[in-house]
């Protein structure tokens, strides 16, 4: 029988509650009016899962529970009266497993309980999963014959999908454990870091080597995990000057510290950092802690030949490549923040079975990521079934979807395979699931329980394995609120929601997206065209693109067809957000600039919009796709300083 913990200030709700759950098959473990209280309770009753209102006695609230239960990884479904504006953004940033307004139908109760526990268990189990996968990859690391640049490189590199980081530093010993070093790699794609060994750091950070070997002697001994945001992160600053000094170069806005013992004590601490604020948690700690034996013993096989001095043996400021985890994600291009991000998404989820909802305007890829997560996955040499919902006539919906048996309605001439049926053992992709009727909603949501289908007309369920990815550019919330989007279901498909951003979110993205959509045209069209103007690709950089990556992707596609020079040399994009974009004239006659014109344009306009950084995520290098030695060394050559 599962346990809830009803946390409520309002003995009649209280008690109404437990009614409630009691006649439906729960145990409630009792009712608390605060905070304290339902920590004792919790501790001694050990419920699966706790209901909280928001506004509770004393002087916290429900927030600061949810909070506490995050960090102990504990299911909780808020209940409250009201869910307005900033308080509802503060309740959701808790992550919680679901919301009840007030009044409540029993029926809603008992629903939102019932998914809250099936993503609870979706989450467990796929954190179980990743986690024991995790574990496996550390052991292969440590048991790999290679020099130990590539055992740290891959060390950060998987730890990248679970804990995520700009920056990871490694503090180590030298043999005679008295001198301290540092080993760190800055994330400069999806799988791509720049090695910063001591000459790198005191290359990027100005530091010379006499001040850098005084930080290192001064290191604070923390022998303690530690997470620290914004603030928090300048006092650190203070009392430990090498976070300073990465912090100050790179601008970070969190960090993450957790000591690690190695076996032959020459590892003494991870340092992750983040250009986000509040990306490290209680949850990270909790990971790394299960992870400590696989993490302690990793450099293990060191131990005959525990000198670090042979560390820095990569050519220095060359980016570096884990030997593996090389992913192709099906020709999605851009490596920017942002959709580093969405990258990492991708190869966490693709391997496990859960449903996927994936959010963001029209245009921005959806279809391109749901393909990518097939083809990553286990179902890959299965079929994937693509539907729009939005395009399917309201009568023909479900027997596209499920099926028909002949005759089954008037003009059911012959039987029909659903695309479910059609897609067995593979992945259906519900493009634009907002626009599905509400009564298909529910038949959906059978699927997805059930793992069933049922064809018009026919004789019973037939069982099918099919996993759903999910579409919208709708805000399903608000279409929940407006009765539009059944609550069940998007609980159900929000197990697993992957966000894309907007092209205006990822500016970093278009010159490799135009350069992309040039040699894919140019090819397709045969014109002999390979590149754009400095000029022409500031104003692409100016422009608001609202059709985001597919407007950008017609834009080009219509200019390579006009265009008569070999490089781009202008576009004519509309001034105004939203207005349609002109066709681009091509200028006829006038002087061509020479390619090494053009590129040292090109390199200025870039290096501008980057405050003349190169190095770094957001750097130039980044920008262009290019290592930043091989920036450098074009610079040289084009005379730009
Ligand atoms: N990151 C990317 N790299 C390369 N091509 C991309 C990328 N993102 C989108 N595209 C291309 O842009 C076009 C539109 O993308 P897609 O159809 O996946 O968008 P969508 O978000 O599903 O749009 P809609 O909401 O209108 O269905 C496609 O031709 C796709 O290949």
């Amino acid at each position: 029988m599962k346990k809830i913990l009803i946390v409520e200030d309002e003995s009649l709700v209280g008690h109404h509650l437990k009614l409630i759950l009691i006649s439906a098959g729960y145990k409630v473990t009792g009712i608390s009016e605060s905070v304290g209280e339902a920590l004792t309770s919790i501790d001694e009753q050990k419920p699966d899962l706790v209901l909280l209102d928001i506004h509770l006695k004393g002087a916290l609230n429900g927030i600061d529970l949810a909070r506490k239960l995050t960090e102990k990884n504990m299911a909780f479904v808020y209940l409250s009266a009201n869910f307005q504006g900033a308080l509802l953004e503060e309740a959701k940033s808790t992550m919680p497993f679901g919301f009840i307004i007030k009044p409540f139908r029993e029926d809603d109760l008992l629903t939102t309980l019932d998914v809250a526990f099936y993503r609870y268990q979706n989450s467990l189990e796929s954190s179980r999963q990743q986690e024991m996968e995790l574990n496996q990859k550390l052991k292969e690391i440590r048991d790999h014959e290679g020099d130990r640049m590539q055992k740290l490189l891959r060390i950060a590199d998987n730890l990248q999908a679970y804990i995520p980081f700009d920056y990871l530093n490694f503090i180590l010993k030298t043999t005679n454990n008295t001198t301290v070093t540092s080993i760190g790699f800055l994330r400069i794609g999806f799988n791509e870091y720049q090695a910063l060994g001591e000459q790198e750091l005191m290359n990027v950070t100005g530091t010379d080597g006499n001040s850098l070997k005084n930080i290192y002697s001064s290191l604070p001994a923390t022998n303690k995990a530690q997470y620290i945001n914004s603030e928090e992160l300048d006092l650190l600053c203070n009392q430990n000057p090498l976070s300073k000094i990465i912090t100050d170069t790179y601008d970070f806005e969190s960090a993450l510290f957790f000591p690690v013992s190695q076996a032959n004590s020459t590892l003494v601490r991870y340092e992750f950092y983040s250009r986000r604020g509040n990306t490290y948690g209680q949850q990270h700690v909790a990971l790394l802690s299960r992870l400590l034996n696989a993490l302690g013993s990793v450099l293990e096989g060191d131990r005959q030949n525990p000198d670090i001095s042979n560390l820095i043996s990569y050519p220095a400021n060359e980016p570096v490549l884990p030997k593996e985890r090389l992913r192709d994600f099906d020709g999605i291009v851009g490596q920017s923040r942002p959709m580093l991000t969405v990258l990492d998404h991708i190869n966490t989820i693709s391997p496990l079975d859960t449903s996927v909802l994936i959010l963001g305007e029209s245009g921005t890829g959806k279809e391109r990521v749901a393909k990518s997560i097939h083809s990553l996955s286990g179902r890959a040499n299965k079929p994937l079934v693509v539907v729009n919902c939005a395009s399917l006539p309201a009568n023909l919906i479900e027997s596209e979807l499920f099926g028909h048996e002949r005759g089954a309605f008037t003009g059911a001439l012959e039987k029909r395979t659903g695309k479910f049926e059609m897609a067995d053992g593979g992945t259906i992709f519900l493009d634009e699931i907002g626009e599905l009727p509400i009564d298909l909603q529910v038949k959906l949501l059978r699927v997805l329980q059930e793992q069933e289908i049922e064809r018009l007309g026919g004789k019973g369920p037939i069982k099918i394995n099919v996993r759903i990815i999910a579409a919208t550019n709708r805000d399903l919330e608000k279409e929940m609120e407006e009765g539009r989007f059944r609550l069940d279901l998007y609980y159900r498909l929000f197990v697993f929601p992957i966000i894309i951003p907007s092209l205006r979110e990822r500016i970093d993205d278009i010159p490799a997206l135009s350069n992309h959509f040039i040699s894919y045209y140019s090819k397709k069209y045969r014109k002999a065209i390979n590149g754009i103007s400095a000029g022409a690709m500031a104003q692409m950089l100016d422009y608001s693109w609202p059709g985001n990556v597919r407007e950008l992707e017609h834009f080009i596609e219509r200019t390579i067809l006009l265009s008569k020079t070999p490089i781009i040399e202008q576009v004519l994009l509309p001034k105004y957000p939203g207005s349609k974009a002109t066709e681009p004239e091509v200028e006829v006659g006038a002087r061509m600039k020479t390619i090494d014109e053009n590129e040292r344009d090109y390199i200025i306009t870039v290096l501008k919009s980057c405050n003349g950084r190169i190095r770094g995520a957001s750097g130039a290098a980044a920008v262009m796709g290019l290592p930043p030695t091989t920036l450098h060394s074009k610079m040289k050559r084009l005379g730009i300083k």
